[in-house]
């Protein structure tokens, strides 16, 4: 399955050639049913089951006749006998059109044929009977044996039809079966690529997912943070802000207490943004660097924001196993004005400014500016 899965030409592979074998075997039995259920077949059928019923006429005039029965029709028997002329060679006919074997019919169809040739003379003698130049025993002498041959003839013709007939009918099974068979299979194939399809397509998601988030914290990566300020800055005219957090002296914590306590720290600061970060993207830049993207607030509300935060996280204890870490951190804000024509990179480049400035001036505080570079806050340090 794995081999199968890494090899999806190898999937496709064996899927056409399970579509071979079916439509194979789909062609095999229409040709085979065709032979079998053809119209001919079914007329066949028909016209055996008529003629035997002639030759039930001919014996119930033949006994009216022996018992000397008012009940004795003439006209009906000639009848009977005349249909035979045209409805054996309409039967021997079918019969080598079919799909029945020819050693099961030729005793019957020589028999038939040899009747037939004698159909005229017995009409004949029956009229003769009619106007009494024959009696109704030789009358009778030379029509019995013919009824005998006929109605033996017709009956094993009918015993042939019924064992083709039963040939189709298991035919018919088989077919059914495979219909059914096939249908299933076919279900079971689009079910399986469909499970295919879609774990490859989510797969491919989780993948593109985890290329946009950090590994530790689970949030957002530089990557995604760049694509989406990139993109909000060309989208909107609304004023957008950029703050780039730095743990203030987080060497120490590491120091002190380690380094899985240090990454413990780091998560739970990651837990602290993202909480008070509605309306913004977070984000790990990597180390003990973190960002917050504004897209909805005023630039004023944006910095009270970057306040707010930066509060809580100072009056936060974060415990990690047993240890229990008091943290600062200092955030370099910069926005960009309504309709300003700025990229990504200057507003990155002058929130890194700021974030020196807020570091230079002693830490745990929010040191801000807009894009124009014009300082607002902290601007006694020279930035080059
Ligand atoms: N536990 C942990 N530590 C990290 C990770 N990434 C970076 N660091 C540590 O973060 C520390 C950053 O230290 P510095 O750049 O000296 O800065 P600082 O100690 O925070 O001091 P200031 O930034 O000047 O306030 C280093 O000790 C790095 O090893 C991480 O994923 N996990």
């Amino acid at each position: 399955m794995n081999k199968l899965s890494r090899n999806p030409s190898a999937i496709w592979a064996l899927f056409i050639a399970f579509l071979v074998v079916c439509t194979t075997s789909l062609v095999y039995f229409q040709n085979k049913s065709r032979s079998l259920l053809g119209s001919d077949f079914t007329a066949l059928a028909i016209d055996v089951v008529q003629s035997q019923y002639d030759v039930r006429t001919i014996n119930s005039q033949l006994v009216h006749l022996e018992d000397g029965s008012v009940k004795y029709d003439a006209a009906l028997l000639v009848e009977a006998l005349f249909r035979q002329n045209y409805r054996i060679p309409l039967i021997v006919n079918k019969l080598k059109r079919s799909a029945i074997e020819e050693s099961q019919y030729e005793a019957m169809v020589s028999t038939l044929d040899q009747i037939k040739a004698k159909i005229g003379t017995t009409i004949n003698q029956v009229n003769a009977n009619t106007n009494g130049s024959l009696s109704n025993e030789a009358l009778l002498q030379i029509l019995y044996p013919i009824e005998l041959e006929i109605a033996w003839s017709y009956s094993e013709i009918h015993s042939a039809v019924q064992s083709v007939s039963s040939l189709e009918k298991r035919l018919r099974k088989g077919l059914t079966i495979l219909v059914w068979g096939l249908f299933f299979t076919i279900m079971l194939v689009i079910a399986a690529l469909v499970f295919v399809l879609t774990r490859s397509f989510e797969q491919r998601y989780l993948l593109s997912k985890q290329n946009e988030l950090d590994d530790l914290t689970g949030l957002y990566n530089r990557r995604y943070l760049m694509k989406e300020a990139e993109y909000a800055l060309q989208q909107s005219d609304s004023s957008i802000g950029l703050a780039i957090i730095d743990l203030d002296l987080f060497k120490a914590v590491n120091d002190n207490f380690g380094h899985p306590v240090g990454d413990e720290v780091l998560k739970r600061i990651a837990r602290i943004l993202s909480a008070n970060m509605q309306d913004g993207i977070v984000a790990r830049l990597g180390g003990e660097e973190f960002c917050l993207l504004f897209t909805a607030l005023s630039s004023e509300q944006q910095i009270e924001k970057c306040e707010q935060i930066r509060t809580i996280i100072e009056h936060a204890t974060i415990g990690a196993g047993n240890v229990k870490v008091k943290i600062t951190i200092s955030m370099g804000f910069c926005y960009r004005k309504p309709h300003e024509d700025v990229v990504f990179s200057q507003l990155y480049q002058q929130a890194d400014k700021a974030l020196y400035l807020a570091k230079k001036n002693g830490r745990n505080q929010v040191s801000w500016h807009g894009c124009d570079g014009e300082l607002e806050r902290n601007s006694a340090v020279d930035i080059v």
